[in-house]
């Protein structure tokens, strides 16, 4: 990630925090409250503190010490009672509000398009999700209610302070006043600093992420020295930017220590004087001293505040950054029903396509019919884009221009629930859940009985590895399914495809990774399967291609030539061509 931008201030970054907050304002305003009594009564304490001094104990007699005493104790309980109070009434917000945005920000991970995640790192969405969201809750447990009790504590010191003795008041002020002038520098610089780390902690949990998921790779590769080096690096970047961030709160920290001491040694030079020439208690320089050393906490804890309140505005603005990206394949405003019964007649018209705006043109013009229950492959030289076409049957993304109907109706004119009813696609990599076998198979369809799900996993030619699991459709399988065979995956994840039973089938090359006998099984069963769909399947290979009723060949972003198999081998030169780099392998029947 790049060095953030001079970011905005924090408590305008915080303030979006608002609607999260908003539902909880009444238990937040009485934990605040509950504190703020609390410190009233620690502050009241000197108070009785001085009229011991200057009564029972000045005047030489214990009767009426007893008073201020009890006093003094239930002062004491009444501090703590509410302290515990504010614990209670703040742990059901600050775990509801962190609940909430981390449902807000998973969920609208989900409708974001598939470009937004090609654009961001997932080690940086997790930051973001895990480590952002739990210093938000810190914020709201305790930051945040102590920024504004410490801050009216502060005031309400100085206030009795003032009241007590006009000079010992002034004197804790202007000790205090270099304060404020520190702690705007700081505000200003730690910010940039905090959302630096956090930025760099997300690109270490990026490549730890990768680097467990990329496992297998990097050991067969002997590759995981060069990435325990490249973490190390990133690591050590991060500690750099840890010790910026302490070398900047060093100074705050510093001057914190030091002015609440200077505050009261000027008061006892103060109280001292005025003491010796009768203008003042001892009374009521002790109380003074004990209010300037209640004080010191609300004082040294500031610096501490102000860094945790930093940090959260910079976690608020990377929580907002992803909530902000525009989620551009949605419903549409007024969606048309699909056709039903759905016949499957699939259509492109004219579609063009750019990864980017003012990228290059990855499709340029596409017209394709493919019509009811027909099966076509979509073959082509590498990079021409097979794969970015089957994305926009499903919306994963949209047109640039032109459009795809299914019956007539325009994808993008159907709610998308409706769209990848009628619409189901099996990847080039089978993606799997750490989920049960017939989790991972009811994606396809959520309400998919066991039969049906028995039914998918017979046509994949899966039925038979799968009894033989230990816990049949129970077994979990592991994160990306990587404690079954590639072929197995492969499987899983076309019985998936086809367990909702869905009118258009868009199939990205599934048989790439099913080795030649079990290719033939799957293939039969799709047979099968393609008999009674639509279906668009991108072909690597020249048996992929057989399982066709017609291919189509793309090139140069347009649909070059469209015909069967065996017309388009006798009379285009192109295709031949083509088929003999496809798999110099197999033999290219005709
Ligand atoms: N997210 C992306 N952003 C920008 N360009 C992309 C993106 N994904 C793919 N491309 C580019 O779009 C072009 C078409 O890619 P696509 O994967 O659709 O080709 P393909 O025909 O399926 O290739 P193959 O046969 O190798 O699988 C390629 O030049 C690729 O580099």
């Amino acid at each position: 990630m790049e060095e953030a931008e001079q970011p905005r201030s924090a408590y305008r970054s915080l303030w979006r925090l608002g609607p999260y907050a908003r539902p909880w304002r009444r238990r937040l305003v009485l934990a605040i409250v509950a504190t703020i009594c609390a410190m009233a009564a620690g502050l009241t304490i000197p108070l009785m503190i001085q009229s011991i001094l200057d009564g029972p104990i000045a005047r030489g007699e214990t009767t009426g010490l007893i008073w201020p005493v009890l006093g003094i104790a239930l002062l004491g309980f009444a501090e703590a009672g509410l302290f515990y109070c504010r614990r209670k009434m703040l742990a059901r917000p600050t775990t509801h509000i962190e609940a909430r945005m981390r449902h807000d920000i998973y969920a609208h991970l989900q409708r974001l398009p598939v470009s937004f995640h090609d654009r961001w790192q997932s080690g940086q969405l997790l930051s973001r999700a895990v480590t952002d969201l739990s210093t938000i809750r810190g914020f709201f447990a305790f930051v945040g209610v102590f920024l504004v009790v410490n801050s009216l504590t502060l005031v309400g010191g100085l206030v009795v302070l003032f009241s007590l003795d006009f000079w010992l008041g002034l004197t804790v002020l202007i000790s205090a006043l270099p304060l404020i002038a520190i702690s705007t520098v700081f505000e200003r610089k730690y910010k940039v600093v905090a959302r630096l780390a956090q930025d760099q902690d997300g690109d270490l949990a990026t490549t730890v992420e990768e680097s467990a998921l990329g496992i297998r790779v990097l050991k067969a590769f002997g590759r995981g020295p060069h990435l325990a080096a490249k973490f190390a690096k990133q690591a050590k970047v991060l500690r750099g930017t840890e010790l910026h961030k302490v070398r900047i709160s060093s100074l705050l920290w510093g001057a914190i220590v030091l002015l609440p001491e200077i505050g009261i040694a000027g008061q006892l030079l103060v109280g001292t004087s005025g003491i010796v020439n009768g203008t003042m208690t001892v009374g009521t320089l002790v109380a003074a001293v004990t209010v300037a050393a209640y004080l010191r906490w609300p004082t040294d804890s500031i610096g501490w505040l102000l860094a945790e309140t930093n940090q959260t505005s910079a976690a608020t603005d990377r929580y907002f950054e992803v909530l902000d990206e525009p989620v551009t394949v949605a419903d549409p405003a007024d969606p048309k029903p699909p056709a039903s019964p759905p016949r499957g007649l699939l259509r492109f018209d004219n579609v063009h396509f750019r990864h980017t705006e003012g990228g290059k043109e990855i499709l340029r013009g596409v017209d394709l019919e493919v019509r009811p229950g027909e099966t076509v492959a979509l073959v082509g030289a590498t990079g021409t884009g097979k794969t970015t076409l089957t994305a926009l049957v499903p919306r994963l993304a949209d047109v640039t221009e032109g459009r795809i109907t299914i019956d007539g109706v325009n994808v993008a004119d159907m709610r998308l629930a409706d769209l990848r009813t009628l619409v189901s696609v099996a990847f080039e990599e089978p993606v799997l859940f750490s989920a049960s076998v017939r989790e991972n198979v009811a994606l396809g369809s959520t309400d998919a009985t066991d039969e049906q799900v028995w039914e998918a996993l017979r046509v994949a030619q899966a039925d038979g590895f799968v009894t033989a699991l230990p816990w049949g459709l129970d077994t979990r399988i592991g994160e990306q399914g990587l404690s079954l065979s590639g072929g197995q995956r492969q499987r899983l994840a076309l019985a998936r495809t086809i367990v909702g039973r869905p009118a258009v089938l868009v199939l990205d090359d599934p048989l790439s990774a099913l080795d030649v006998h079990t290719e033939a099984e799957v293939e039969r069963a799709l047979r099968e399967v393609l008999s009674g769909v639509t279906a668009l399947v991108v072909a690597h290979r020249p048996s992929t291609v057989q399982l066709a009723d017609r291919v189509a060949m793309l090139a140069d972003g347009r649909i070059a030539a469209v015909g069967t198999h065996s017309e388009l081998l006798a009379g285009n030169s192109a295709y031949r061509r083509l088929l003999s780099t496809l798999d110099e392998s197999e033999e290219v029947r005709a």
